[in-house]
């Protein structure tokens, strides 16, 4: 899917295809060198994440391993509660094991924060963040974010494995939808 493909329905383009590519480099590299010779597990959060591990996992050198957690934030729309549930748990044991989680967006940062709690109960040997995406309201909360990829202001996005209503994840780029989307 591409912007041709959106009609009337994309209001524009935040971050190009070319800028995702460029910015997942240059993150991939500063993530070698912080685990070089150590272990690494990856920690993509479902479904949104896809796209992201998809692709700094390949321009990743260090050979990282990879696993999966679902969860769901108990809110109502596009907002998020802080009260999660996890429908799907890692497959790995991550005790003394150096987790980075992969997310497509932080947005209230409630979804991480308790996430991150989470899995440090577990005994990891380290646990950090690497966003595609960060937006303002996560300053409000105390998590520290490694890698980020773009911080953007607080409008909802698209694409780049961020939905609405599940679609769009699989445009190539990020971007926000004309209001008649919403509306219709
Ligand atoms: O910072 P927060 O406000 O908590 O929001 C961030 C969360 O929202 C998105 O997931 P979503 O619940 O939309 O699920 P999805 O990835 O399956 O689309 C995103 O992938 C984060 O997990
Ligand atoms: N698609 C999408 N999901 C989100 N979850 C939290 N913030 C966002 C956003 O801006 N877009």
């Amino acid at each position: 899917m591409d912007a041709k493909d959106m009609g009337e329905d994309l209001e524009k383009v935040l971050v190009t295809e070319e800028e995702i590519k460029t910015r997942l480099r240059e993150m991939a590299a500063e993530i070698d060198a912080a685990y070089a010779g150590k272990d690494l597990l990856l920690v993509g959060v479902l479904k949104g994440a896809v796209m992201v591990m998809a692709d700094l996992a390949r321009e990743l050198h260090h050979p990282a391993e990879t696993d999966w957690m679902a969860v769901s934030s108990y809110g109502a729309g596009t907002t998020s509660s802080g009260v999660v549930r996890i429908l799907k748990d890692l497959d790995a044991d991550i005790k003394d094991r150096n987790v980075l989680i992969v997310e497509d967006v932080i947005d209230s940062g409630l979804t991480l924060s308790w996430l991150v709690g989470n899995l440090k109960s577990r005994g990891p040997a380290s646990v950090e963040i690497c966003t595609m995406v960060r937006k303002p309201l996560a300053f409000s909360v105390d998590l520290d974010v490694k890698y980020i990829g773009f911080d953007l202001p607080n409008e909802f996005i698209i694409g780049y494995g961020l939905d609405y209503a599940e679609k769009y994840r699989n445009l190539p780029f990020i971007g926000t939808l004309a209001p008649h989307v919403y509306q219709d």
